[in-house]
């Protein structure tokens, strides 16, 4: 089998007032993994410590098979592509195709017509200067100088904030042709629900600086489901059922019942005689938010 793209073991990054981790993680090469979880869990600072632009206290890194430690080279560096969520103000004063130029030494691999593709696929204006471009623009801008390169390994934290409709598409579309030759992979955090849909192969959620887990995407929207199910008056100990998330009595003789393994839970279910009525899966933000509040009530006890 193929070595995971990153590699986390037991990282934690301790600050005043938030901890990170302890995670441990596996990236795996070819794939898109998305990484989600509310404001404030630490998806961004995740990404600085993978690219070594933050120190953990504590674990190791490895990425695309080199220990942290090694990123001062930049024969790394050219292998990675990153958009930051934030991007630096400290070259607004350079028009676009003088940044390009800039960053273009750093990259052997630099491509000048992938450059121009995606220049014109984004509709940039190259002679444009960096602090005359909107918000949207210069997230088009900055997703181009992390691509022109070619690398083996994209960081996108989030990737589409200010993008309009249509850039949005063009950056999932430019993003699915990147994963074509299926030797590339993208680690992204992202907000946007219909994004990481369409793009990831993998989740990972994280709550709190700890991962609550990472999961097959496919796998994950056919589990959870919410159902509703008809006891025929008799009691049901819904927390025995595989998956059992939460249930809530609905009137008559009739539970609404969030699991979390719907083939487990159907059968249970058919076991005991209880007629299912209706069900159906919950979307990723459903899922999230039930995994926040399983999180909560396992902390509390
Ligand atoms: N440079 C820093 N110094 C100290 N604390 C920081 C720093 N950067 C982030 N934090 C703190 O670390 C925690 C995690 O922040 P982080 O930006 O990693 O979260 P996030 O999941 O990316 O959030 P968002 O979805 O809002 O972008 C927060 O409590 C934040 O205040």
């Amino acid at each position: 089998m193929q070595s995971p793209a990153i590699e986390v073991k037991g990282m934690v990054q301790k600050r005043s007032h938030f901890e990170l981790g302890p995670i441990d993680l596996a990236i795996p090469r070819g794939y898109v993994t998305a990484i989600v979880g509310p404001n404030g869990s630490g998806k961004s600072s995740l990404f600085r410590c993978l690219l070594d632009l933050a120190k953990p206290d504590r674990g190791e890194i490895e990425v695309l098979g080199e220990k942290q430690g090694a990123f001062d080279n930049w024969q790394m560096k050219a292998r990675i592509g990153y958009v930051p969520e934030e991007n630096s103000s400290v070259y607004d004063h350079m028009k676009a195709e003088q940044k390009a130029a800039f960053t273009r030494q750093w990259y052997p691999q630099w491509d000048i017509n992938r450059y121009q593709e995606l220049i014109r696929r984004f509709e940039i204006d190259p002679s444009l200067k960096l602090r005359k471009m909107s918000k949207g623009m210069r997230r088009k801008f900055d997703l181009i100088l992390a691509m022109a390169h070619n690398p083996e390994l994209l960081l996108l934290d989030e990737p589409s904030s200010g993008l309009d409709p249509i850039a949005w598409r063009t950056m999932i579309d430019v993003i699915h042709r990147y994963m074509e030759s299926g030797e590339r992979t993208v680690l992204m955090a992202s907000h946007i629900i219909d994004e990481v849909r369409r793009l990831a192969d993998y989740i990972v959620f994280i709550v709190h600086g700890r991962v609550l887990g990472m999961y097959e995407k496919d796998t994950l929207l056919e589990s959870w489901s919410m159902l509703y199910a008809d006891t025929a008056g008799s009691k049901e100990q819904w927390r025995s059922m595989p998956g059992c998330h939460s249930a809530e009595f609905a009137g008559g003789s009739t539970y609404k019942v969030v699991t979390s393994n719907m083939i487990e839970s159907e059968e249970w279910c058919r076991a005991r005689g209880i007629h299912i009525l209706s069900k159906q899966r919950l979307e990723l933000d459903d899922i999230l938010t039930a995994m926040i509040e399983q999180e909560r009530l396992r902390i509390q006890s």
